[in-house]
This record gives structure tokens, C-alpha cells and sequence, in this order.
């Protein structure tokens, strides 16, 4: 389980302090499918990078099974990023000269074991594209690679920042299928950032943002069903 305990960022630009996030508690879990919401600037990405160890709260603790991540010291911080994160673009970040298979497996080191590669392809339904650079893919099909690259690495926390928009409404839902079906299926918190109050419906437990602050939490233990969100 992940926990945020009272976590604030500021930024300082010259004189100014931007308050980034402001006293910010919340739980995140294992097996569920979360969904963080809110407008633009409300600090989203900020709470994203601190999840991820990408940046680090300026006051506050942020707890990962029992281990306080905000007191990690640099290298270890960075272990945490490598061996417990996954992280899904909204651009995807796939290597152009590199095929589906192959991105797969150097991402996650397992380039002496594709059959591993394989089977997080099949995973996203993508078998049938193992063969196929980036270029001859959807949009659709190139975020499907790039959950198998983030699932390939068997995260225990898989972080998505606006993962759909790039996205046509019909090809996000299929993303937010195999989001919330890895949730569900593997033992890792799934945590998406958007913007699309849409969208949340189909998450376990919606955290919303507001200048920085908490503004509600909502847990949903049956979430919708795709055919009840309409884009
Ligand atoms: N590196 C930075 N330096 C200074 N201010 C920053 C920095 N990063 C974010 N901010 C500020 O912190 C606040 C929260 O930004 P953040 O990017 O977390 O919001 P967001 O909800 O993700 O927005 P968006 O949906 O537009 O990506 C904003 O006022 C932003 O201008």
C-alpha cells in the first residue's frame, strides 16, 4: 500500500514560491485501478513525479509497504524507481528502430528471454504485431506496447500520465480496459493522471485535485462498466 502523510511541494521561481501541492493525503492500493483527477494545474504531475521518485516532496512522507520513500537517499531512491516503477506515457516513447518484441525486451532486460516479452504482448492483444516497428502501428496499438513494456518489468506500482490523450475515444477505453484488467489481475496499484472526469468512473477510487489540495476522495468497489462511459 502506498500512503501520502500531509506530502507539500513548493516550487521557487526567483522570489515567488508556487505551491504545488499543499498538505496532500491519500491512500493508494494494491489490485485497484486509481484515478487521479483534475484541471489544469492542480497539481497532477507533481503528485505523478513524487510517486514515481521522480522528484521529491519538499515536507511531508510518502510510505510504499511500510518503507518511508521520502527519506531514501538518492541511489536508493532510484532503485525504488527502477525495480518497483512502471511508467506509461502519453506519447509512448517506443525506440523507432526497434520492433514491438524488441522494445518489450530490452526495456525490461529480457532480451535473452522473449517468451516473457511475448506473453506481455499477448497480455495487450498483440501477438500478432511482435514483428511490427513502431511506425507500423496505431496509436492505439503503440500504447498497448508500451503497458506491456511498463507490465514486463512486474512493477508493483504502474504510473500513467494522461495515457488516452493521443488517443480517439473508442481506442482510450480499450487503454483503460487493460489498465484497470491489470490492476485487477496482478498484484500492482495502477495509477492514471487525467483530466477526464469520464474517464474516472471506471476507476476503484478516484482522488480529486484542486490548487494543490485534496479536494474528495471516492471509493467505488464495483466501478462502471465501459459501456456506461460516454466520450
Ligand atoms: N518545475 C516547476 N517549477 C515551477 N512551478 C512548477 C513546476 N512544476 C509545476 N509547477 C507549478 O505547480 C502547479 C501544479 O502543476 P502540475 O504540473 O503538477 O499540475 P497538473 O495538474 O499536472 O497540470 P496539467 O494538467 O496542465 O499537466 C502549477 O501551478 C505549475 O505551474
Amino acid at each position: 500500500m502506498l500512503i501520502f502523510k500531509n506530502i507539500s511541494k513548493t516550487y521557487q521561481i526567483g522570489s515567488q514560491e508556487v505551491k504545488a501541492l499543499e498538505n496532500v493525503n491519500f491512500e493508494i492500493h494494491k489490485g485497484e485501478f486509481t484515478v487521479i483527477l483534475g484541471p489544469s494545474g492542480s497539481g497532477k504531475s507533481t503528485a505523478l513525479n513524487i510517486l514515481g521518485g521522480m522528484d521529491r516532496a519538499s515536507s511531508g512522507e510518502f510510505l510504499f509497504d511500510n518503507e518511508v520513500i521520502t527519506q531514501l537517499t538518492d541511489e536508493k531512491l532510484s532503485e525504488y524507481r527502477r525495480d518497483i516503477v512502471g511508467f506509461v506515457f502519453q506519447f509512448y516513447n517506443l525506440i523507432p528502430s526497434l520492433t514491438a518484441l524488441e522494445n518489450i525486451g530490452i526495456a525490461a532486460e529480457l532480451t535473452d528471454n522473449l517468451a516473457i516479452a511475448e506473453n506481455c504482448l499477448e497480455q495487450v492483444g498483440l501477438l500478432h504485431r511482435r514483428k511490427n516497428f513502431p511506425n507500423q502501428m496505431s496509436g492505439g496499438e503503440m500504447q498497448r506496447v508500451s503497458i506491456a513494456r511498463a507490465l514486463a518489468k512486474k512493477p508493483k506500482l504502474l504510473l500513467c500520465d494522461e495515457p488516452t490523450g493521443a488517443l480517439d475515444s473508442a481506442t482510450g477505453l480499450k487503454i483503460m480496459e487493460i489498465l484497470r484488467f491489470s490492476a485487477e489481475n496482478s498484484e500492482v496499484a495502477v495509477v492514471m493522471v487525467t483530466h477526464n472526469e469520464e474517464f474516472a468512473k471506471l476507476a476503484h477510487r478516484i482522488i480529486r485535485l484542486h490548487d494543490g489540495k485534496v479536494s474528495s476522495i471516492e471509493e467505488n468497489k464495483t466501478p462502471a462498466e465501459l459501456s456506461e462511459v460516454h466520450l
